[in-house]
């Protein structure tokens, strides 16, 4: 009976394992603790022994149920026809995933020769091979968590455009980055992220970004007067640039975290003040900061103008927010902007076509917001750099309750996955050129470029749609075309073609360029 009473809820909560494990300990401290005498003491000793054996058989036990409660999951999607690699009875597929991952990083894939863009198989091994085996959409598991591979299109778009919130960030993954997200916007599900995304996202249409053109534009132009010094510094026409840092310098720029100090210093105020003091310090506090609207003012706009955000939760909201704008803002657009870099070095047809209709758009040479809305070269080279290299490479989702996608219940617990790299180069959707750099496919916009115009997802789709979609790609137009108005650039013999998986798809050895400036500035 107690058995049975405990396999139920080892089965509901997986937590009761720690639980099970600190009343094994007791049981095997106290009776030493207990009795004294030397008899007794080897006669416990002997209990001991057999307690200790008996507590690893019910350890074992315990964690076969504690998985069964992803093999069961397992079973849900079984009968709705989903297969998959089959799992091992203690850590579902993650031997196999390492066996697959070990094989590939023995054969490396060889980017030395030529730029190959397809680097899905090296980088994501196992989702590979599994998809060729069980197709678009199958289910692995590892260790007691059940996963739903998704990359059948259809399927995808119904995943991405659910606005049930029974859909959430998968709570494995975020929990270990609770120290540095808190629970802002990026890893809060349900109606606290429906609270959170109501009051940040009017702050980023595309009226405000505009308001940060000229930030930008001054971010830009620091980073192409440096690689001026650089040329000059050499004393020639040219220069080599790793251009890695330089990008996240500019993406920095405009951050909230870069001005940690000030963030410090509103915290401390809003401790000190009531509610409506608060507000009325934060608005003095934005108006005297600065002329330059940044994210971090409009982070704070966002908290000011809502009542639903209390005195308490405001500042967990400001700093939370800031911190997850930075994370999500900040190393995505740097690498973004250098894997377009690098495939224009590749392609310096594109990098004349770009300057020829700068020329046109602002003949005087000066970028505005207007005419940044007006440059469509530089939108389709940023387009199709982003269906081959998208930094993100997952977009990932929980099932909180049970949930219906497409023709699929989802049960409860099951996560599901998304590969991005591979949905953006699958011949079907994309044509036989699908791993060629061709940005003229964009000429018509996404849907013109591909068949299911839902499965290209740089950013997202529905409801956790990128926050920061306009501002990234404002951000990438000014920094490309402002350094494709002052240099001409081509892949420097340094650079070694080595996409890897870092969180982000990121160039591996960074994108060394050889810079020739085109005209004195
Ligand atoms: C090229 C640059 C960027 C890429 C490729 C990118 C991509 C993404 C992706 C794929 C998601 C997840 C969507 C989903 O789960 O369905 C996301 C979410 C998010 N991004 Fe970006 N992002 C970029 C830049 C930025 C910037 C510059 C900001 C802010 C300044 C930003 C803020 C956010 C936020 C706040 C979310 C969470 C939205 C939510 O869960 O409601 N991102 N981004």
């Amino acid at each position: 009976m107690y058995r049975v009473c405990i396999q139920r809820k080892a089965q509901e909560k997986p937590k009761m394992k720690a639980a099970a494990f600190v009343l094994l300990s007791l049981l095997l401290l106290l009776p030493p603790l207990l009795i004294s005498s030397t008899f007794l003491k080897s006669f416990v000793s002997s209990v001991v022994l057999i307690i200790l054996v008996l507590g690893f058989g019910v350890f074992y036990i315990f964690n076969i149920l504690w998985l069964k409660s992803a093999q069961r999951l397992r079973w849900k999607l079984q009968k709705q026809g989903i297969n998959g690699p089959k799992p091992s009875l203690l850590y579902g597929n993650v031997p196999e995933m390492q066996k697959i991952q070990a094989a590939s990083l023995k054969a490396p894939a060889n980017y030395d020769e030529f730029v190959a863009h397809d680097y899905t198989s090296s980088l994501f091994p196992y989702f590979e091979q599994w998809r060729k085996l069980y197709g678009p959409i199958y289910t692995y598991t590892t260790g007691n968590k059940q996963h739903l591979y998704v990359n059948q299109p259809e399927l995808v778009k119904e995943m991405n455009q659910s606005k049930s919130l029974d859909l959430g960030k998968p709570s494995y993954v975020t929990k270990r980055l609770a120290p540095m997200l808190g629970n802002g916007i990026l890893r809060s599900n349900g109606h606290i992220w429906a609270m959170q995304r109501k009051i940040v996202a009017p702050e980023f249409f595309m009226d405000k970004v505009k308001g940060m053109v000229s930030l930008m534009l001054q971010s830009a132009e620091l980073l192409t007067r440096k690689w001026d010094e650089n040329i000059e510094a050499e004393g020639s026409k040219m220069a080599e640039i790793s251009v890695g840092e330089d990008l996240r310098s500019y993406t920095e720029k405009f951050l909230p975290s870069r001005r940690q100090k000030e963030i410090e210093n509103l915290e401390k105020e809003i401790e000190s003040l009531i509610w409506e003091a608060v507000k009325e310090r934060k608005r003095e506090f934005l108006e005297t900061l600065s002329n330059e609207k940044d994210l971090l003012h409009s982070i704070l706009e966002g908290a000011i103008n809502d009542d639903s955000v209390g005195e308490n939760s405001s500042r967990k909201f400001i700093v939370d927010n800031c911190k997850n704008i930075y994370f999500a803002g900040h190393e995505s657009t740097a690498v973004a902007a250098s894997w377009c870099l690098m495939l224009l070095a590749l392609h310096p047809e594109w990098q004349s076509r770009i300057r020829d209709e700068m020329a046109q758009i602002c003949p005087d040479g000066v970028l505005d917001a207007e005419s940044v809305s007006k440059m469509k070269m530089v939108t389709m080279v940023i387009q199709e750099a982003m269906r081959l290299y998208p930094p993100a490479a997952f977009v990932s989702r929980e099932a909180l309750e049970d949930t219906q996608i497409g023709r699929i219940v989802v049960p409860k617990g099951v996560c599901l996955w998304t590969l991005i790299p591979t949905l953006h180069r699958d011949p079907e959707i994309w044509g036989r050129d699908a791993n060629e750099f061709k940005p003229e496919r964009f000429e018509n916009g996404v849907s013109g470029a591909c068949k299911s115009p839902q499965v290209y997802i740089p950013f997202g789709l529905g409801p956790r749609l990128c926050l920061g979609k306009n501002f990234a790609m404002v951000e990438l137009k000014i920094v490309i075309s402002l350094i494709i108005s002052k240099f001409r650039f081509s892949l420097s013999p340094k650079y070694k073609h080595s996409p890897a998986y870092r969180m982000i798809v990121e160039p591996g050895q960074g994108v060394h360029i050889v810079v020739e400036r085109l005209k004195q500035g």
